[in-house]
């Protein structure tokens, strides 16, 4: 029998340093995160970034948390019920990092006489530290604890017409009774080597050089790209005009160059450039979480506030608009029925 496993990051079980830190080791010891060597990611994670980044991130957590717990995941929770209630086979919700495993779905789903998974990774555009990491965590677990199970991925959907469709609804409507000098689409940065690891020519993607606008195969597995296509899709969508829109990457941690230009240094920038009214969309994520609540929705505003800025939106993701439920319901069918998946 068929059956879907869907896919996001995953939380803390609450905001207390206690229960953010294994969290967070489980997260940055992903070598797919922090990409260096086991011995020196060991030295950076546990010996540096762990020594003080849980009492940060929990008063940070603190501040977005709900009753029932953390956005990400009760936002995750409620798309995965809504979205039950309209297929006709079972689907489970498994997180990559905290207490909700990848393993604890699939035996959800083996319990119900699943042995042909469709795996949905909840992210539109491709990362190794995040779409890639997913596949290969599911694989690893299903090679170990379910090896009958057949497992299909459904691809990075950034550049599909029913998800820019809605995207772009969501954006229209949070626009509505918003008067905006300009649109900040802030993506989650990586950093530049992720690019360049993630390019399978091993030569397209120079990141400072017009490369995610030239054609190439690249673009499969290119983060960057994948992040302007959205934005240029969007934009041709609703008709933006051209000088009122931007991007930029969020989330960085120190030390290395990530990807460029920097969504707080866009927040210092724009009112000194007139741009006093800003709308901010963060369309890397479709549930809100802590990067979009606390980051955005908060420290941005303050940011964009102190450097002059005078009115700020952020425009909710899709959490569990019921447009966007549909179209992962629509995917869903056409796997279960025709093996299709969507382009
Ligand atoms: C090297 C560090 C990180 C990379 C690379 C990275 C990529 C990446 N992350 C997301 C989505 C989310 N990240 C979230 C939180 C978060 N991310 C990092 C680090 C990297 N992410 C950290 C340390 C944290 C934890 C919080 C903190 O201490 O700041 C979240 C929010 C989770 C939540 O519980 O709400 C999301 C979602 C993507 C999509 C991505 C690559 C494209
Ligand atoms: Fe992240
Ligand atoms: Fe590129």
């Amino acid at each position: 029998m068929k059956g879907v496993l869907l896919v996001n990051l995953g939380s803390p079980d609450s905001p207390t340093p206690k229960d953010v830190k294994p969290y967070l080791d489980e997260f940055l010891m992903d070598e797919r995160v922090i990409d260096v060597s086991k011995w020196l990611r060991n030295i950076i994670v546990r010996g540096i970034i762990l020594q003080t980044r849980p009492k940060k991130s929990a008063e940070a957590y603190s501040k977005i948390w709900w009753e029932e717990g953390s956005p990400l995941v009760v936002i995750s929770e409620r798309f995965a019920e809504k979205v039950k209630q309209f297929v006709d086979m079972p689907v489970a919700l498994g997180m990559r990092y905290g207490s909700m495993t990848i393993k604890n779905a699939l035996q959800e789903l083996k319990d119900k006489g699943v042995d042909d998974v469709l795996l949905v990774p909840l992210y539109p555009q491709y990362a190794m530290s995040s779409f890639e990491t997913v596949v290969v965590k599911a694989i690893e677990d299903k090679d170990a604890f379910f090896p009958e199970m057949k497992l299909t991925t459904l691809p990075a959907f950034y550049k599909n017409q029913e998800y820019i469709k809605v995207l772009s609804e969501s954006i229209a409507d949070g626009l509505k009774d918003f008067d905006y000098d300009h649109i900040l689409f802030s993506y989650h940065g990586i950093p530049e080597r992720h690019i360049k690891k993630s390019d399978p020519t091993k030569f397209h993607c120079k990141i400072d050089g017009n490369c995610c606008s030239t054609n190439s195969v690249a673009h499969h597995s290119c983060y960057r790209h994948q992040c302007f296509d959205v934005t240029e899709k969007v934009k041709a969508y609703l008709g933006l005009p051209e000088d009122k829109v931007s991007l930029s990457f969020q989330s960085r941690l120190p030390n290395d160059p990530w990807l460029k230009p920097y969504t707080d240094f866009e927040f210092e920038r724009f009112p000194k450039e007139g741009k006093k009214k800003l709308a901010v969309i963060t369309p890397a994520f479709v549930s809100d979480c802590l990067e979009t609540l606390e980051e955005i929705a908060m420290e941005g505003k303050h940011q964009f506030q102190e450097a002059g800025g005078e009115d700020y939106k952020h425009i909710p993701c899709l959490n569990d608009r019921d447009d966007w439920v549909q179209v992962m319901v629509n995917w869903l069918k056409d796997w279960q029925e025709n093996e299709l998946l969507p382009a």
